[in-house]
């Protein structure tokens, strides 16, 4: 084997089989140095500079210097070493077995190398265990007869913290061990687990300090190390941190022949498991448990940093054996980071549709969860001073799945000597007017010039466009900026009547021979199609305040037209089913604008569909129905569905309650399933709904499911396949 092996990175060459030259040794040095610097950051101060993503690229490019040149690795190097270190703050105590760290993969190829290794030492009758990996921080519990004698830290792996007294304020670790004929209390067994916090808990705990007025947390992680490494426990005992057993060291008394039947031991012990742990067979069941995991990572109560894939079978562990650093049976498959550190190189604000002025980040763009980012919004001023964040600061910033990228904190520590501090301005960007709040106690401040501000009304036909409203396609963004820009253009009260001469005159629509553009035919061909949209969605189009698609979609129902609402007073909105107080003197207010009327009327004017709603084309079959859709359907989006419902007079509601007249259950549907079973109400297959949908309720009752009373599973299987 040669020292690339990454299995058996150990394994080094005799010295003087290559001379490193000067400059490489240099960075070498250098790089592990840096390395060692994070290292003690993160675990001895629990303050960590840069994110871990950008970490294990440090320790990665370490890593590719040493498979070039093998000269390099000696065994103080970070990459042979578990890498901790541990603080003169506790005692250290020797671990009576080495706590290792885990090797990584981060590719479905890394991942097959490391199986088709497994399989070429032990065969192929392996058998895969696959845990979540817990974000949190190791600990070695030693309980001898059952009863917990020590708690120590990884440390370097060798030695550890002595941390027993802070945890034995958690709540998860058992200060003695049960047994039972099966699993008998051993005479002496190392417990490793991770300790953590519950997302949950920690942002509650965030939210107390935000309300105390103290800066909130960064992450879940950093302060459960920093809660658990505290002088005095009474510290950690006010903190809620939780454990999860993930492996054993020594052992006395008692012999497994499985890891997994080990957590079957530890459980019958009456320590914490996972239940998300499972024995999968082949690598192809393992990728599916990892990309599993990948779309769900945040289903389990604490935060995850990947999936931990464990030869089961303890003689091939033996065999198989551990480096330095890691042991060669598991492996860890790390997901994309969601939190990233990168520069604030500004902050600016804009101006939204309804003249909000809100303060955003500009960043270093920085790759976070997959995709790349260079802007975050920060709500208001307010929002920027809480998180303390100043302009040339390195800042951490967090993108979960979908979820905007959101500004954490600043890194402190990292303080450039001029980072400077971010004003708010008093007037408006784009239109100079002095900026206020618009009503007393509003946090947020905004441009008053709704009528003649360039930024509210791009904002505005920006909106109006989109999907939620009268769906526009070809006036996204940019052909919103133009038009509101455009000397020639008015407002949105123009935007029906504009004429290709209008279009002509504006930039984007012209090509270079002075034509229209064939994007400016298709604005006309779309605005005259949105000209009959449906009443709702005309609404939304209007920008009022609070009213997007579904108090929209209430008003359309209970008034039927935009002389209704104009009229109806404000007792009579709020009184109207799903319109309320607060969108009632939001319609109030509007109607109350000239400017915004005189919208209505050129609309009106230019063909705008301002009445009927009622597509008659479509019979209210479901008229004050309402109907629950769990699952997913094959002939329906979730949109559609609801669509389908409510353009027949339904409501489509999301929790089942008696009221309820239907439930409709797809694939892989969710607890409301079982919901309607306990309450009795009637559930319909897809086939079912489109009979409701046809025909109306009568008929549907005659083909809904007869349910008969059930056990109600207890926890549907979150992972694709059994657990054992
Ligand atoms: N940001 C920084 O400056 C900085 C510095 C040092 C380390 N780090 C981060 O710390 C991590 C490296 O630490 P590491 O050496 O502990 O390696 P690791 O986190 O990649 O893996 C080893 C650890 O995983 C934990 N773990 C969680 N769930 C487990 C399970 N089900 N089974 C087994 N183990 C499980 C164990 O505590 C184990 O010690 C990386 O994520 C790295 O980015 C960051
Ligand atoms: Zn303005």
């Amino acid at each position: 084997m040669t020292s690339s092996d990454p299995l058996n990175p150990a394994e080094v060459p005799a010295e003087g089989v290559e001379d490193v030259p000067a400059d490489v040794r240099e960075e070498h040095a250098a790089l592990a140095e840096v390395v060692r610097d994070h290292q003690f950051r993160y675990y001895v101060k629990d303050a960590p500079t840069i994110s871990d993503g950008e970490f294990d690229a440090l320790l990665r490019r370490l890593e590719a210097l040493e498979e070039s040149h093998p000269g390099l690795v000696t065994p103080d190097s970070p990459t042979q070493r578990v890498g901790g270190a541990f603080s003169t703050e506790f005692t250290a105590v020797d671990h009576l077995e080495r706590m290792l760290s885990l090797d990584n993969a981060f590719s479905a190829d890394e991942l097959r190398a490391w199986f088709e290794r497994v399989h070429r030492e032990v065969g192929d009758g392996a058998h895969l265990l696959c845990e979540l990996k817990i974000d949190g921080l190791a600990i070695n519990l030693l309980y001898e007869r059952g009863r917990l004698v020590r708690a120590l830290t990884r440390g370097d792996g060798r030695t550890g913290e002595d941390v027993t007294l802070n945890v034995r304020t958690l709540r998860d670790v058992p200060e003695t061990l049960t047994g039972t004929d099966e699993y008998p209390v051993p005479d002496l067994v190392e417990v490793r687990g991770e300790v953590f916090f519950a997302v949950e808990d920690f942002l509650e705990l965030n939210a107390k300090l935000v309300e105390a007025g103290k800066p909130p947390f960064a992450n879940p992680r950093n302060t459960a190390a920093g809660s658990l490494r505290q002088k005095d426990p009474k510290v950690t005992a006010s903190r809620r941190l939780r454990m999860i057993c993930h492996g054993l060291g020594k052992r006395e008394g008692f012999e497994l022949t499985r890891q997994s039947e080990a957590y079957e031991a530890l459980r019958a012990w009456g320590l914490p498991t996972s239940p998300h742990t499972r024995v999968l067979g082949a690598v192809d069941e393992v990728e599916a448990h990892v990309a599993y995991w990948g779309e769900h990572r945040h289903d389990a109560v604490h935060e995850i940093d990947g999936v931990v894939v464990k030869v089961d079978e303890v003689a091939s562990q033996r065999r198989l054996g551990s480096t330095s650093r890691a042991p060669r049976w598991a492996i860890a498959f790390k997901y994309p980071p969601e939190e990233a550190t990168t520069t604030l190189l500004d902050i600016k604000v804009q101006v939204g549709r309804t003249g909000r002025v809100t303060p955003y980040a500009v960043m270093e763009p920085v790759k976070v969860a997959g995709s790349t980012v260079a802007r975050a919004t920060l709500h208001n001023a307010s929002e920027v001073k809480r998180k303390g964040v100043l302009i040339g600061d390195r800042i951490v910033i967090r993108k979960a799945g979908d979820v905007i990228p959101e500004v954490l904190g600043p890194v402190v520590d990292a303080r450039p000597a001029d980072a400077r501090e971010f004003e708010m301005p008093t007037t408006c960007p784009e239109c100079g007017h002095l900026l206020r709040p618009m009503k007393e106690g509003d946090v947020d401040i905004r441009c008053p010039n709704a009528a003649g501000c360039p930024a509210q009304l791009r904002e505005r036909l920006a909106h109006l466009a989109s999907r939620s409203a009268l769906d526009i396609e070809v006036l996204g963004y940019e052909a919103a900026a133009a038009l509101a820009e455009s000397a020639a253009y008015g407002d949105e009260g123009d935007l029906f009547a504009l004429t290709a001469d209008d279009l002509g005159s504006v930039d984007l629509f012209r090509t270079k021979e002075g034509a229209l553009t064939a994007n400016a035919a298709k604005l006309l061909d779309n605005l005259e199609t949105a000209k009959g949209r449906p009443l709702w969605r005309i609404l939304v189009a209007l920008s009022i305040r609070h009213v997007g698609p579904t108090a929209a979609r209430a008003l359309a129902r209970e008034f039927g037209s935009v002389d209704r609402i104009v009229t109806a007073s404000e007792e009579e909105l709020a009184a109207a089913e799903g319109v309320g107080p607060t969108i009632a003197a939001a319609v109030r207010e509007w109607v109350g604008t000239p400017w915004r009327q005189e919208v209505v009327e050129k609309w009106r004017a230019a063909g705008v569909r301002v009445a009927e709603e009622r597509d008659t084309s479509v019979p209210r079959k479901l008229e004050g129905l309402s109907i629950v859709v769990t699952g997913s359907l094959e002939g329906f989006s979730r949109d559609e569905a609801k669509e389908a419902i409510l353009g027949r007079g339904g409501k489509a509601v999301g929790a089942v309650s008696k009221k309820t007249a239907f439930v409709v259950v797809g694939e892989s549907p969710g607890s409301k399933a079982d919901k309607a079973v306990q309450l009795k109400v009637p559930v319909l297959d897809e086939a079912g709904f489109r009979v409701l949908l046809e025909e109306g309720a009568e008929a549907a009752t005659k083909v809904a499911i007869v349910q008969e009373e059930q056990e109600v599973e207890e926890e549907p299987s979150p992972g694709p396949t059994e657990q054992t």
